[in-house]
């Protein structure tokens, strides 16, 4: 998964290389590095993300992870609002603008790398698809829907869903990502959560 963090026209792109990929790096969803590109108007979410809670949170829940959104350069007054500096003398303030993180497909280094430990746990590829899917057994029907509520939690924060079937204490789960048609990041993720999950029920 790739973040592109596209930065205002006057900022010095170098150092904005280093923070986009330090701030890529900071994320738990598996990006694997930012890209400092120029801004244009009006795509994405607009993040000065050095002055407030919620700009925090936007981009906290833009990349699914605890992207550590630190102060990179500063004003005086850390709550003044991004755009206004009051004095010539003061460093750039950067605005990052975080668009949505586009899914792309596993490359094989990624399969070998993190599909073959969800193979030995049991996942199976699915026939004719680009997905994986195991069943899981739990104690009994309260169990299940327990694994299922603690997944559903993810799946909401992540924006990814897995499909699913719940026959009394057993749930059959098939993972794909159905924006680029196959295995992303996003699969291995739900994946590992789903495993995580489970073993604590047990
Ligand atoms: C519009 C919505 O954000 C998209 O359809 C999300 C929702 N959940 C998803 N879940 C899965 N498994 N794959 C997706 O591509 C996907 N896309």
């Amino acid at each position: 998964m790739l973040l592109t963090i596209k930065c205002a026209q006057n900022v010095i792109k170098p150092n904005f290389q280093k923070v986009a990929n330090l701030l890529a790096s900071r994320c738990k969803s598996g990006l694997s590095h930012g890209i400092a590109t120029t801004a244009t108007r009006g795509s994405g979410w607009q993040i000065s993300v050095l002055y407030s809670p919620a700009a925090r949170e936007a981009a906290k829940a833009a990349t699914g992870g605890s992207a550590n959104l630190r102060r990179f350069y500063g004003t005086q007054n850390s709550e003044a609002p991004a755009t206004k500096t009051t004095s010539k003398k003061r460093k750039m303030v950067l605005h990052l603008q975080l668009v949505s993180c586009p899914q792309v497909r596993l490359n094989e280094q990624e399969r070998a790398e993190k599909l073959q430990p969800l193979l030995e746990a049991g996942w199976t590829l699915v026939e004719g698809r680009d997905a994986i899917f195991k069943q899981f057994i739990l104690k009994d029907f309260n169990q299940a829907f327990s694994f299922m509520t603690g997944v559903a939690l993810l799946a909401e924060k992540i924006n990814h869903h897995p499909e699913w079937f719940n026959c009394y204490n057993k749930v059959d789960v098939t993972l794909s990502t159905h924006d680029v048609g196959g295995l992303s990041s996003q699969d291995i993720r739900m994946a590992n959560h789903l495993e995580t999950t489970a073993s604590l029920l047990k």
